[in-house]
């Protein structure tokens, strides 16, 4: 996706920004500008507080002199813009290629809606073909991986598990200090289920299956920027 279709994208979800709204401020290269563009606004004069979902997105917003808060002051947010690495239809998505996961879902979940800022080439019949990132406590990771086969194998999936960053360094560590597990499905035909099942294992901390959170998702393409809107 180009950087101007991500910043047509975070654009257009700055319009749904009000003064004196609570918002999350979402993780990885198109939140980036909607962050940059919510900057500008603030040096204007526009009032809210901000909550960050990473520590990136924490300096870049500190930064800008966006002014910050956490949910333990605030409680609960009118608003998260964030961005996805996938998304269907009924706006069910893949978060978390970035590895801000468990931030971005405890923010997002703990907003009246949540907007999704993509481009088209995020939108997909079905979930999977995007690894799903499932982060893990690092204790016990043998142990979560085996069970992890055993779901994986259940819902059909066409690759395997990869540790994120293990290849001959040490492995990515999220801002909770845990590890990602990449899982290769192809397709996810049901999504439900498959989250239900990764949640029930002790060692799993959060998987990046978004499922009925997203309201609303800007969609940027060369001819313009879409709205979808959750149907259900
Ligand atoms: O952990 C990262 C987040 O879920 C990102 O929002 C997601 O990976 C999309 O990132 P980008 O806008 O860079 O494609």
């Amino acid at each position: 996706m180009s950087d101007t279709l991500k910043r047509e994208a975070a654009a257009k979800a700055l319009e749904d920004v009000r003064p004196g709204m609570r918002l999350g401020l979402g993780t990885g290269s198109t939140a980036w500008h909607f962050v940059d563009l919510l900057g500008a606004r603030v040096r204007e004069g526009l009032e809210v507080i901000c909550v960050p979902t990473s520590e990136a997105t924490d300096r870049q917003a500190r930064d800008l002199s966006i002014p910050i808060s956490d949910l333990d002051t605030l409680g609960a947010l009118d608003l998260t813009v964030d961005g996805a690495d996938e998304l269907d239809s009924a706006l069910n998505l893949i978060k978390g290629g970035g590895g801000a996961l468990l931030r971005e879902k405890i923010v997002a979940a703990a907003s009246a809606s949540m907007i999704v800022i993509a481009d088209s080439s995020k939108v997909v019949e079905t979930l999977g073909r995007f690894p799903l990132p499932i982060e893990v406590n690092r204790f016990g990771l043998g142990a979560t991986r085996h069970a992890l086969d055993g779901v994986l194998k259940k819902h059909g999936a066409e690759g395997e598990i990869r540790l994120r960053g293990a290849d001959g360094r040490e492995p990515f560590l999220t801002d909770g200090g845990h590890l990602i597990l990449d899982a290769f499905f192809g397709r996810i035909s049901q999504p439900e289920a498959l989250s239900r099942e990764l949640l029930d294992i002790p060692g799993v901390v959060q998987h990046g299956l978004f499922l009925g959170m997203c309201s609303k998702a800007y969609v940027a393409a060369p001819d313009g920027v879409r709205t979808l809107l959750k149907t259900n």
